[in-house]
């Protein structure tokens, strides 16, 4: 392996101690941050996200209500449930893990959500001042990903950014703060006709698809910086992401590990943003 390593769990014990300092210090001023988690249905990957998510609040001094529910819950009663979170004074993030059961409108519930609270960064007041750089918050998985550049001393300005996946979580906001960072982006999706030329001009590539193996060592220019969001299965069941991790590290200058890279930033930035959500709330006390 050539590549230096980004390593998210290393960043991320940095940043949660920031904010377990600054949890400490609105609580001694009578605000404990607090952060609501909804979950509905069973799947086995969400539970271990909300899990971690409920974890690390009470690991840095977070306050945390975790509501659970089955499947069969109806849409009206979650958004009953959102109105109630609105207005709770204890809380000043509320997050509802997706995906969400069909039968459940996602865009109906997330826009429900009080935009000083959407920690996720989903409702579209936050998504849409991101275009102008102000959003309230961002989203937390490639707000992750420009922590780890900032860390890591990447150079975004001038660079040419590709970023394979166009979904509302990842892809679409990623674009938006790399070009905000001064980057040249291109975003690529399962539509795009040669999609190893571009990966193959650029010097930073972040992946984002959910298909294993999707980039390889012939697709990732030399010294390039390489980010895997993917979070897949192999044949035995081992957590892999995107790239092909053994091959694309010959190559690249710098690469994410699957576990270990961009997941654990982003339940950090999900505390973060908490923080933030609790110090505003605070201030206009
Ligand atoms: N409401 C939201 N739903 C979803 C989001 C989100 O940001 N908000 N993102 C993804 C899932 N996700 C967060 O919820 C997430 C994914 C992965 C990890 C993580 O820590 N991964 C670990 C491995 C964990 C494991 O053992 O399975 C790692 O990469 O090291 C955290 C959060 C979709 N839904």
């Amino acid at each position: 392996m050539t590549a230096k390593l980004i390593d998210g769990l290393a960043l991320s014990k940095t940043l949660r101690a920031d904010v377990a300092a600054r949890a400490a210090a609105l609580t001694a001023r009578g605000h404990q941050p607090g952060l609501a988690v909804v979950l509905v249905g069973d799947n086995p990957a969400s539970e271990v996200y909300v899990r971690n998510k409920v974890k690390a609040c009470e690991d840095n001094g977070l306050y945390s209500s975790y509501d659970r529910y089955p499947a069969t819950l109806s849409e009206a009663d979650l958004l009953a449930r959102i109105d109630a979170l609105n207005r709770d004074s204890r809380i000043h993030g509320i997050l509802v893990q997706l995906p969400l059961p069909a039968h459940i409108d996602s865009h109906k519930v997330i826009e429900a959500i009080a935009p000083e609270k959407d920690v996720d960064g989903f409702h579209v007041a936050n998504a849409g001042a991101l275009m102008t750089g102000k959003p309230l918050f961002r989203p937390c998985t490639p707000y992750g990903v420009m922590k780890m550049f900032e860390a890591y001393g990447i150079e975004l300005q001038g660079a040419n950014a590709v970023v394979i996946g166009r979904s509302n979580i990842v892809g679409k906001p990623m674009a938006m703060m790399l070009i905000d960072a001064g980057a040249t982006v291109t975003v690529c999706h399962s539509k795009t006709r040669d999609l190893a030329a571009h990966a193959r001009a650029a010097d930073i590539v972040v992946a984002a698809t959910g298909r294993r193996n999707l980039l390889t060592a012939d697709m990732v220019k030399p010294g390039a910086t390489v980010i895997d969001v993917g979070m897949n299965r192999d044949e035995a069941g081992k957590l892999c992401g995107d790239v092909d991790f053994a091959g694309v590290s010959t190559v690249a200058g710098h690469i994410t590990p699957v576990p270990g890279g961009v997941g654990p930033m982003t339940i950090t930035m999900l505390l973060v943003n908490t923080i933030e959500a609790a110090e505003r709330a605070a201030n206009e006390a």
